[in-house]
């Protein structure tokens, strides 16, 4: 599913004049105005199409690869040579990379500028609708970044944009900017963040299949030539694929669907794209808020992030980190500085049935009232998702919110269980007392021989 409309494929106007052609503005929409024919020549005249053996064509998913003879696992479908990369070095050799200097702006804010400059006058000005999805993580994970996205939009506006007029002459919008960035989350290969973020025109076109579950990459960066001075990105398919049918990569396994969303706008059914991330915090109002801080701090961190699976057991960390967090009352001596270097080690295990028990209510209180912030239940948007025509972006965020709330009912569940089973645990004292001989292993009183 196809998150911003407006755009057909911006690898035609990246790499040069022949692409600048290919889009144009038809009633708001970026339209692919060359003939498939035209962008296929530019793709073979630049080296990048591996002799033909791919070529982009409409598909369900937008526009796609399409094996253009019986491809067996392995064989190379893209070869991009690295002067079609929208990265930082075509950046630095853009008339933009002479405003920016040798700047300090973060990769993918010059790469969004490029990107914005290449297409000023082509964007379309279509504010994006937020997806339902109140109450979920997906929502603030989205108003986090476009808070992000904002900050940096306002710093490039005052110091880049409106004083080099005469490269961005029409009016550039924080929505402009806001489709960049989505343009770059969604084309750029997972291991091409950051500094050596780019674009690689061609090859991304490559949808994604969650059929496709090896691990290994389906790329490369080769060099090629003599000395191998012409770097190149090389994208091989990893499976067998038949003439005419459309090649598949995997984005990324370790992706959950509200990651998936906010990136790609499309989720998975596969339940182990179904997670929550779980923050825990040690509360300041709490009366050994010090100590727990530097105890925290040898380990998980003040805040510490659980991701939880559908399906899964909880993170191995999360236990002890809810100990301590609930330490209190008779059981705070394991705070004290005599014990630092060992609490860890203490906290992997049952502490006290006081202990035990608030973990399992401050988690369940916590599930409670997350569930009871999205407006609907499990079962209402079950409902919904079997109706027939709903429309796609209230089915992503139907999918994320249900997936979100069955993992809440899964620790709710599961903090459940061991709430009627903390008088079977072994705590602290008793296996102290065992440790020093006192007690037997099945919880007798050892008695001194006379
Ligand atoms: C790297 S681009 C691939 C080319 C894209 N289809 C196009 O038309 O330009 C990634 C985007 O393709 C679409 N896409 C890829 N795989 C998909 C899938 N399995 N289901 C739905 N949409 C998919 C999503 O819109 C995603 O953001």
């Amino acid at each position: 599913m196809r998150r911003q409309g407006r755009r057909k494929n911006i690898i035609e106007s990246l790499g040069d004049r022949v692409g600048d052609e290919i889009l144009r503005r038809n009633s708001g929409e970026l339209v692919l105005t060359l003939p498939p024919i035209t962008f296929r020549r530019w793709i073979s005249y630049h080296g990048a199409d591996a002799g033909g053996v791919a070529s982009p064509a409409s598909v369900p998913e937008g526009l796609g690869l399409v094996a253009s003879r019986n491809l067996p696992r392995g064989e190379v479908v893209a070869e991009v040579p690295k002067k079609l990369w929208l990265d930082a070095d075509a950046v630095a050799a853009s008339d933009l990379g002479r405003v920016l200097g040798g700047g300090e702006l973060q990769p993918w804010v010059a790469v969004a500028l490029l990107l914005l400059h290449r297409l000023y006058d082509l964007l379309c000005r279509s504010g994006e609708e937020l997806l339902e999805i109140q109450g979920t993580q997906l929502l603030s994970t989205t108003m986090g970044v476009k808070e992000y996205v904002q900050t940096e939009f306002d710093n490039v506006e005052a110091e880049i944009i409106s004083s080099n007029k005469e490269l961005f002459p029409g009016t550039v919008t924080f929505d402009d900017f806001l489709w960049a960035f989505g343009v770059l989350r969604s084309r750029v290969f997972a291991r091409l963040r950051g500094d050596k973020l780019a674009l690689i025109p061609l090859a991304d076109l490559v949808n994604h299949s969650d059929d496709i579950t090896s691990k290994e990459s389906s790329w490369e960066i080769k060099g090629k030539g003599l000395f191998g001075r012409d770097v190149l990105f090389s994208l091989q398919t990893p499976v067998d694929v038949k003439s005419g049918e459309q090649i598949y990569i995997q984005y990324d396994l370790d992706k959950s669907n509200a990651e998936l969303a906010l990136d790609y706008g499309f989720t998975e059914s596969n339940s182990s794209r179904d997670s929550y991330t779980l923050t825990l915090e040690i509360s300041e109002s709490d009366p050994f808020y010090d100590d727990k801080l530097d105890i925290a701090e040898l380990n998980e961190g003040e805040i510490a992030y659980f991701d939880i699976v559908l399906g899964e057991s909880l993170p191995p960390q999360m236990l002890p980190y809810l100990r301590l967090l609930c330490l209190g009352g008779t059981d705070a001596f394991l705070l004290e500085a005599l014990f630092r270097n060992a609490v860890w080690d203490h906290l992997e295990l049952p502490v006290s049935p006081d202990n035990e028990e608030a973990i399992c209510q401050v988690i369940r209180n916590a599930c409670k009232s997350a569930i009871g912030a999205y407006h609907t239940t499990i079962e209402e948007d079950e409902e919904l998702l079997e109706r027939e025509n709903l429309q796609p972006r209230l089915q992503i965020a139907v999918e994320v919110r249900v997936g979100e709330k069955k993992v809440l009912q899964q620790i709710d569940d599961s903090f459940k269980k061991r709430e009627e089973e903390l008088d079977g645990l072994e705590y602290y004292q008793e296996r102290r007392l065992k440790d020093i001989g006192l007690v037997g292993d099945n919880g007798e009183i050892i008695f001194w021989e006379s």
